[in-house]
């Protein structure tokens, strides 16, 4: 299992943003073509990783954690709620500061409420910013983390919270290496 995603990560091309080695792959980017036997591979996955009797909401973050959650919550029939990168200035909605390794930003948070038992799914954890922010908007209305999952680890980011990942990659300037898989 996972040999689709293993094959994408390590054939992906690295380019700088900055001083920040940014691989780009289908998961992550939608970048050059995201094949749909590759998102079944990570929905399954997902799946055999995730206690689903535990969660009454899927928590996603714009952009790259979308097509994850509809693949999830399509196999799954558990409401998808997509965390945003622009207000709209709802009863209750939550706004949060996001800082990953090459950009900064903020994020909306509506449609979780006190005592829903949430997971948070994305594309990838590298610096923990984008996942501590999510984290900290949840916490904020008072709903419960019951797990958080992501497809790709990189770094050892601290989020303060255990983090179930598919594959652990180690990104240089030229490559992308596959070190570990949850399977
Ligand atoms: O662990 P971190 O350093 O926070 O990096 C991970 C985040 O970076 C990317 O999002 P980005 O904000 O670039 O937006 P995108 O999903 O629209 O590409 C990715 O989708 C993750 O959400
Ligand atoms: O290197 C990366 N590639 C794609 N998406 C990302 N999000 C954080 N880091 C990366």
């Amino acid at each position: 299992m996972l040999e689709r995603l293993i094959h994408s990560l390590e054939t992906s091309p690295v380019m700088k943003r900055g001083e920040y080695n940014y691989f780009i792959n289908p998961i992550t980017d939608g970048v050059p073509l995201l094949e749909p036997a590759l998102l079944r591979e990570i929905g399954c996955a997902m799946v055999r990783n995730l206690d689903l009797a535990k969660i009454d909401k899927i928590v996603v973050c714009e952009a790259m954690g979308i097509h994850i959650g509809v693949a999830f919550s399509m196999m799954t029939d558990i409401p998808l709620v997509v965390v945003r990168k622009r207000p709209y200035d709802l009863p209750g909605e939550v706004a949060v500061h996001q800082a990953t390794g090459y950009s900064k930003g903020e994020l909306y948070l509506n449609g979780v409420a006190a005592g829903d038992r949430v997971v948070i799914i994305d594309d990838v954890c590298s610096t923990g910013g984008t996942l501590r922010a999510l984290i900290s908007a949840i916490e904020q209305v008072g709903a419960e983390i019951a797990d958080i999952c992501v497809v790709i680890g990189r770094g050892d980011a601290d989020i303060g919270r255990p983090l179930k990942t598919l594959v652990r990659i180690e990104v240089s300037e030229t490559q992308v290496r596959v070190v570990d898989t949850c399977l």
